[in-house]
């Protein structure tokens, strides 16, 4: 599109009228599966999602969620917040960082950029730490990107290199930790016998250690930063191997919660802490869970706690995790550029939104849905909403977690009349989802199909409209599957648990009293994905979408 001829200014919807009250609910983590025991959605009293399911069939249907249809490299990658809310809310499918850096790898290009150019000043003299998540999850990183990365620097002259490993277990099995430290291992093993002293330095879980978003809870990214920067924790090993396997024996935890360690020489030394002149590397590609470590990296005048000793070192991140804050100045890929959102489209045709989660959200249905940008488009039109969230707990003890509350603000937003749209993110369902716990899934599920009527009550009191659907799957299938379906048994004869998303298409649902009568869904987009929703949302606002975006799901026929 030339610069000439764009305009912020979208075109009247030929049938639909303008000024329409729209709730517009995303779900997270809820797919639509075969109805079984590990179903938690098909197990829960779920009465308000089952009605709009078993309502009128041309206002109910499911889009993909996963794989190419929201930017992934393959169909084999599962859905996840970040690539969810970016193409509901951008309205197109953008090739997302897991695609970015393969391609960066593939070709080369990533170590021509400025930002592998501007840490390779350190190796002559420095060590080279390379800090994320130590999966194949595809979600955050990948280990076949970090492996491919070690090797690459490490043949451009990186003499010293320590990894800082955090383990998963939340995108991937319970357990899988310690196959991939023993991959990693052999790796860095390989390189000491070409002469490189590549080691792990540190490491523990993500959800403890680290990856905390949206400034839920600053503990987590100390505890990180005294082992990667300090090389303190309390516990201490020779080898990450033995870390892993024996952190793992203690009662109750997993590989997502995994305490901080520390990998000693044999003088009891750490082998790794960062300091002046070295350079730093988070290899996550995902924004959220690493722009609390990148602010405490790169920031002068950081106070969220007492980092004790700031190294001078050169940091880059994988991908520059926010547009807006420019966080952080150096990256060795590109991040795709996500312009033109949706919300931005519409604060600019006058639309007034309100967006409201709980903080272990919050950022999905803000800064997510608008490319991974952070702050307001137009302060006058729009409000966001942060309920606090509980930190500290795993959410299985509290599957209720702010629902209610996030609903009642949504319904006072709807009764207000003061917005046109009203946009949320319900957590239950993915976040308790991710812990394994199939008990506290169903109670999870349940708060969430009552927190969904709570809003569309209001929007019935108001005339409104209703668009309810999710961003990926999670709860409606909890446990890990062969090719047929049947659920796999470990060694023991357990069934296996999975705590992770899923490759499950995720259901659309509109409707309300202020949806025009004729108005239901095509039936020549059968492949439609997220992508979808952002111009049948505008639709219902009154507005026809950019020529750009991924086409409508509706149609208006006369009746
Ligand atoms: O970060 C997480 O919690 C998981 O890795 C992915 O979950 P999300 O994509 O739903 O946030
Ligand atoms: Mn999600
Ligand atoms: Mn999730």
């Amino acid at each position: 599109m030339g610069s000439s001829e764009f305009s912020w200014k979208l075109a009247d919807h030929p049938k639909l009228p303008k000024g329409k009250h729209i709730a517009l609910i995303v779900l997270d983590g809820w797919g639509e599966a075969n109805p079984d025991k590990y179903n938690c959605i098909h197990v829960a009293e779920t009465p308000t999602m089952d009605s709009l399911k078993l309502g009128a069939p041309e206002k109910w249907r499911l889009v993909r969620a996963h794989g190419k249809a929201v930017g992934l490299p393959t169909e084999d990658d599962m859905g996840n917040s970040e690539v969810g809310h970016n193409a509901l809310g951008a309205g197109r499918i953008y090739a997302q960082g897991a695609k970015l850096v393969d391609l960066a790898l593939a070709t080369g290009s990533i170590y021509d950029g400025e930002g592998f150019n501007y840490i390779k000043e350190c190796f002559s003299t420095g060590t080279l730490h390379l800090i994320g998540l130590l999966s194949d999850g595809g979600v955050h990183s990948r280990l076949d990107q970090l492996q491919l990365l070690i090797k690459g620097a490490s043949e451009r002259g990186a003499k010293r290199i320590r990894i800082h490993a955090l383990t998963d277990g939340r995108d991937v099995l319970d357990g899988s930790s310690v196959g991939f430290v023993e991959t990693l291992e052999k790796d860095l093993a390989e390189l000491r016998a070409k002469g490189v002293d590549a080691q792990i330095a540190s490491g523990g879980g993500r959800m403890y250690v680290t990856m905390d978003r949206y400034e839920n809870d600053w503990g987590v990214v100390k505890r990180g930063w005294d082992a990667q920067v300090l090389g303190e924790a309390p516990y201490k090993f020779k080898s990450a191997l033995e870390a892993v396997k024996k952190l793992r024996e203690i009662p109750n935890t997993s590989d997502q919660y995994l305490p901080p360690f520390v990998i000693v020489d044999d003088s009891g030394k750490p082998v790794g802490p960062i300091v002046d002149g070295d350079a730093v590397v988070t290899i996550n590609f995902r924004a959220d869970r690493m722009t609390m470590l990148a602010k405490a990296l790169e920031y002068e005048d950081f106070d969220k706690f007492d980092r004790v000793r700031v190294p001078k070192i050169r940091y880059a991140g994988m991908l520059q995790y926010d547009g807006e804050l420019l966080l952080p100045k150096k990256y060795l890929v590109s991040p795709p550029l996500i312009e033109r959102t949706s919300g931005e489209y519409l604060v600019h045709n006058g639309v007034r939104t309100f967006a409201c989660s709980e903080t272990v959200k919050f950022g999905h249905v803000t800064f997510f849905w608008n490319g991974n940008r952070s702050g307001y488009f137009n302060q006058e039109l729009e409000e966001y909403v942060e309920v606090p969230s509980d930190s500290g707990i795993t959410f299985n003890v509290k599957p209720k977690m702010k629902a209610l509350e996030i609903a009642e603000k949504a319904r006072d937003a709807i009764l207000s009349r003061k917005f046109d749209q009203i946009r949320v993110n319900l957590p239950n369902s993915d976040m308790v989802g991710h812990t394994g716990d199939i008990e506290a899934t169903v109670v999870a599920c349940k708060a969430a199909d009552q927190a969904v009527k709570m809003i569309l009550d209001a929007i019935e009191q108001v005339g409104g409209i209703y668009v309810v659907t999710a961003d990926h799957g999670n709860a409606e299938d909890m446990v890990k599957r062969n090719k047929k379906g049947t659920p796999l048994l470990d060694k023991e004869g357990n069934i296996q648990i999975l705590t992770s998303h899923t490759l499950q298409p995720v259901p659309v649902a509109i409707g309300g009293p202020g949806l025009a009568s004729g108005v239901r869904f095509r039936n020549d987009v059968p492949t439609g994905g997220l992508a979808n929703v952002a111009a049948t949302v505008m639709n219902l606002h009154g507005f026809v979408a950019p020529d750009d975006y991924e086409t409508t799901l509706i149609e208006v026929v006369d009746n």
